[in-house]
């Protein structure tokens, strides 16, 4: 396979296209807007699930499926919140040849399939608090661009839907929540994000509120929704007559419910955060391979003899790796050069690269080519065992280091609204002092479309139908406090300005 042959810098869409074909991450599909998860991509799904899973089971969560299809009464049974959403439904209405009587949904998240059992299964206060996952697909039949992983017709998640007898019982589960997926960002993806709450405007109506995580796309400045976790309040118990006789009262009580996210899209992020003009770099954490051991010196005039000893070695540098619980491949394939396998493994992502050749073995080491930076280093083969873990762990670090660093200084603080387009035409998101009020957010949309005069439209905002910025969560970490009488930065607003909110052209 040969390699990327465009640069990230210059033509980003295509780049990313390249990357994640030519690593076998996704292959595209007859139907628009759907991809197929090849092994390397749905591993890291995999490896994304595992540490979720167990995460959420100590929470006492239980996994759980309910059905694909949803009628149209149950889904029609949240109207205000669905309304927003009616374009993307999509519907069966055939089975065979014959029309069905009444189109079913497919869903496009599962409130509607699984509260009508919620109403039937909670009774008392002690059948609470009820905390179901599923781990499945759903399908929204988008209309704007779709980008694999990023945007797309059908996805795989998972979707968390608990009940609470306290209001105050949802909103600790509801942080607990976010916290885990701002973990599984930072800690397994290497990719920063910003927690916050997302503004009236941007919640999801069927909410109280809505946390959210933040990521951001530096090759394009653009902010991205990283996972949901919300707080239903009781608009679904009243929609759905989910009730309890309240313990202390004995009046009926609506039960407290929250509903939380996190799809394939972070895969996206994660490729678009780390990998480069080689191709995909993935962290080590959830590399299904952290190191490819690569045979070198070996030519023509090398003995059969000479040959296999330098392979046994390199087997037994392979168990030592794997006794230390390091995820290891041999590269053993005949007829490639050395230096065709290492673009290989560098287009695939693998972290770690060790050569073993004839002067190694002389000189007991390995030499190590780390993914992330060039240069190469020696490690003695009685340090493996040690080093090669360490080194992946300072893999791990520097990856989110860098990307935490980029991140960090796109994230500009504002308070004139001159600088606000001009900063986002910079690739940068803002952070200003804000009323929080809707429509002054869609002004700021508005007004954001247009490129102020002289502005050099980046490349590929030039292509982009140029979008306006929308507001992406008022920060839990206010970059400080607001001095009193500080007016909201829309110059158009006379309110005053409530919190700093990030704001940014977005996915
Ligand atoms: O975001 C989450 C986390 C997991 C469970 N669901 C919540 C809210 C989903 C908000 N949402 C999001 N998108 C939707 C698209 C539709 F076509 C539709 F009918 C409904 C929705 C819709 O309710
Ligand atoms: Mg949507």
């Amino acid at each position: 396979m040969i390699g990327i042959d465009v640069r990230k810098e210059d033509d980003l869409a295509e780049w990313y296209q390249q990357v994640i074909t030519k690593a076998e991450m996704i292959e595209f599909s007859n139907v628009s807007g759907c991809y197929i998860l090849l092994p390397p991509s749905y591993s890291i799904w995999e490896y994304i699930q595992a540490w979720f899973d167990a995460e959420i089971k100590k929470l006492g969560v239980k996994n759980c499926y309910f059905p694909i299809f949803i009628s149209e009464d149950d889904l029609q049974k949240e109207k205000d919140h669905l309304e927003g959403f009616a374009a993307e439904v999509a519907w069966v209405t055939h089975g065979g040849k014959s029309k069905l009587e009444k189109p079913v949904a497919i869903r496009p998240t599962s409130e509607t399939a699984m509260y009508g059992y919620y109403s039937k299964k909670i009774r008392s206060h002690r059948d609470l608090p009820l905390k179901l996952n599923q781990w499945n697909n759903v399908v929204r039949w988008e209309f704007k661009h779709p980008m694999p992983f990023l945007r797309s017709r059908e996805f795989l998640w998972q979707e968390g839907h608990t009940a609470h007898l306290t209001q105050e019982s949802a909103s600790e589960e509801v942080l607990k929540i976010l916290d885990l997926y701002a973990e599984i960002y930072e800690y397994l993806l290497a990719v920063p994000v910003v927690k916050g709450t997302k503004t009236e405007n941007e919640k999801f109506p069927g909410a109280d509120y809505t946390t959210t995580v933040e990521g951001f796309v530096s090759a394009t400045g653009r902010g991205i929704q990283g996972g949901t976790s919300h707080c239903l309040g009781q608009h679904f118990s009243k929609m759905f007559g989910i009730t309890v006789q309240d313990p202390t009262t004995s009046e009926p009580l609506n039960v407290w419910q929250n509903s939380w996210g996190f799809t394939t899209r972070s895969i996206g992020v994660m490729i678009l955060t780390h990998s480069d003009n080689k191709g995909l770099v993935v962290p080590p954490r959830v590399a299904e391979t952290q190191v490819a051991i690569v045979p070198v010196g070996v030519t023509a005039k090398t003995t059969t003899e000479d040959r296999d000893k330098l392979y046994k070695e390199i087997e037994a540098i392979a168990e030592i790796l794997k006794d230390a619980n390091v995820r290891v491949e041999v590269d053993f394939r005949e007829g490639y050069s050395p230096g065709w396998k290492f673009n290989d493994w560098e287009l695939k992502g693998v972290p770690l690269r060790l050569e073993f050749g004839p002067k190694d073995s002389a000189n007991h080491v390995v030499t190590a080519s780390r993914r992330d930076q060039d240069g190469k280093s020696t490690i003695a083969i009685t340090e493996l065992n040690t080093a090669i873990p360490e080194l992946l762990e300072t893999i791990q670090a520097d990856l989110f280091k860098k990307a935490d660093e980029s991140f960090r200084t796109h994230r500009v603080q504002i308070t004139d609204w001159k600088d606000f387009v001009p900063t986002l035409n910079a690739k940068n998101l803002c952070l200003i002092p804000h009323c929080l009020g809707g429509p002054c957010e869609d002004e700021i949309k508005e007004m954001s479309k247009r490129q102020q005069d002289g502005d050099v439209m980046a490349a590929e905002d030039a292509k982009a139908p140029s979008m306006g910025a929308k507001s992406l969560c008022i920060p839990f970490e206010q970059p400080g406090e607001i001095a009193e009488g500080t007016k909201c930065t829309n110059p158009n607003c006379k309110a005053a300005a409530q919190k700093w909110v990030m704001f940014g052209r977005s996915y």
